[in-house]
């Protein structure tokens, strides 16, 4: 399996080098060259199958012969063995046809472990195998981060700096970020937002020397092997529903649309996936995207689901690029104009889009009064961002099955929960005593030198 980027200048790469390599040195992000397909036989063979099972089937075709059969099964198994709940990803029916993909039963509290603890494990059998040490830079609006420190603290060919909006994630988020004592985890706290951070990240990457300097690596959804990960589940879940035989619609709650992306990348290897709804909060920079065709960045307003409040939706570049017929050239020239603010996309590729995409967003008051809803009507108690999902996801139900991702666990966002429902969402045993904890992190400017400087310090 080859990986090429999106801007069309890159090297082309095989799994292990496009995974530890990130970003392109284009500038793109990189997908496989082709998508690999499963039969309805293939996919009706995955109905009774562990997690693990499922995922070594879905993902084997991607990652060529990078690792043995038998080494694939072990990081797999490893990745998911400190999930809380046997089946990984449950699926609770909300209403007669609505469900709710539970993706929080992870370490972190948050659909990020499912890739991450499998990042964690590539990342370590293939560092092992060429005795490197990567730095890692991630950009973080509050799971991201915290996922990431989870499944790299304490390795000792890895530094983990994780760059979060300071003042803009939630407390537990944050705490989750700056309590673990390992001293490769580097907790940065920006003065400014998500897109910030993110745009500081990649300029890194554009910088050769430094790249080059501190071995780079990066564990957000810019790598593929993120993207790859979160596959996996809309296969478990599609499935249990009754795939290949019934199709199945999925409502994803959308920042960086890496998580749709991912279910994107399910329907095209094959899977009957009906509709694949992008839900925003108020900062609905994709459902406009959807509605006028202009993809125009105005700002982002901090929110009660603050891992969505994001502008520059670094995947959305990937779907581009399929509805462009993956002209890499005509990527990269959308990529500039956006530098500006705002870029048209063609009526042939909108087109592209609205086959596959539906879209709606929440405004804070929706969600709010979702989460209230949802508890009266089904005691399911929700995190803001699995209201903005649910409340999109009943506005798009068909006679297929709806199943609306939920993200994370309500007790990442206790305030926004309790004030919509009264309902206090306690931390599990685990994390108990999260509040308890020293924190430790450094408050930086959003200044990229002072940033990269910084960097080059700590690792010195
Ligand atoms: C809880 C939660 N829900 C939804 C999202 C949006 O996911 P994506 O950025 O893959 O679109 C995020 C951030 O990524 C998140 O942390
Ligand atoms: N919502 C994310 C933002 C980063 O997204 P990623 O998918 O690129 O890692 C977060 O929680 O950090």
């Amino acid at each position: 399996m080859r990986y090429i980027s999106t801007r069309g200048q890159a090297p082309v790469l095989n799994f292990e080098e496009a995974m530890l390599t990130g970003l392109a040195s284009d500038g793109g992000l990189y997908v496989p060259e082709t998508i690999p397909t499963m039969s309805e036989e293939e996919i009706a063979a995955l109905a009774g199958l562990s997690y693990e099972e499922v995922a070594f089937t879905v993902m084997k075709p991607f990652i060529g012969d990078t690792f043995t059969d038998a080494e694939f099964e072990e990081i797999i198994a490893k990745a998911y063995q400190g999930f809380k709940h046997d089946a990984r990803a449950p699926l609770v029916q909300l209403g007669p046809n609505h469900f709710l993909l539970e993706l929080f039963h992870g370490p972190t509290l948050a659909f990020k472990d499912f890739a991450m603890q499998l990042i964690g494990q590539l990342f370590q059998a293939a560092l092992s195998r060429s005795g490197k040490h990567v730095t890692i830079v991630g950009a973080t609006s509050g799971d991201t981060g915290s996922a990431a420190i989870e499944a790299f603290k304490g390795l000792s060919n890895v530094d983990v700096f994780i760059l979060f909006p300071h003042g803009r994630v939630s407390d537990v988020q944050r705490r989750q970020m700056t309590t673990p004592p390992e001293s490769n985890v580097h907790a940065l706290a920006v003065e400014g937002d998500f897109d910030d951070c993110q745009a500081a990240l990649k300029e890194m990457f554009a910088d050769h020397d430094f790249r080059e300097g501190v071995k780079l690596a990066a564990v957000n959804s810019i790598n593929w092997a993120r993207v790859l990960a979160q596959v996996v589940y809309y296969f478990t879940s599609a499935v249990s529903l009754g795939a290949p035989h019934r199709k199945v619609s999925f409502t994803v709650p959308t920042g960086n649309f890496g998580d749709i992306f991912a279910g994107y990348i399910a329907k095209r290897m094959g899977l009957p996936i009906e509709n694949l709804v992008i839900a925003t909060n108020q900062n609905d920079i994709l459902h406009r995207t959807m509605v006028t065709g202009a993809y125009t960045k105005e700002g982002v307003t901090p929110s009660i689901s603050p891992s969505m409040d994001i502008q520059v939706s670094s995947n959305f570049e990937r779907a581009l690029f399929d509805v462009y017929d993956r002209e890499g050239p005509a990527i990269a020239q959308l990529m500039d104009e956006l530098k500006a603010g705002s870029f048209a996309i063609s009526q042939g590729a909108m087109d592209r889009l609205r086959d596959t995409f539906k879209s709606g967003r929440a405004s804070e008051e929706e969600t709010t009064a979702t989460i209230k809803d949802m508890f009266a009507r089904t005691n399911e108690v929700l995190c803001p961002h699995t209201a903005v999902a649910v409340k999109v996801g009943e506005e798009n139900l068909t006679e297929v099955p709806m199943i609306s991702l939920s993200t994370a666990h309500p007790a990442k966002f206790p305030a926004a929960v309790e004030a919509a429902c009264g309902v206090h969402p306690e931390l599990p045993p685990h994390m108990a005593d999260l509040f308890e904890r020293d924190e430790r992190f450094t408050v930086v400017p959003n200044d990229l030198e002072g940033l990269k400087s910084l960097i080059k310090e700590r690792l010195a």
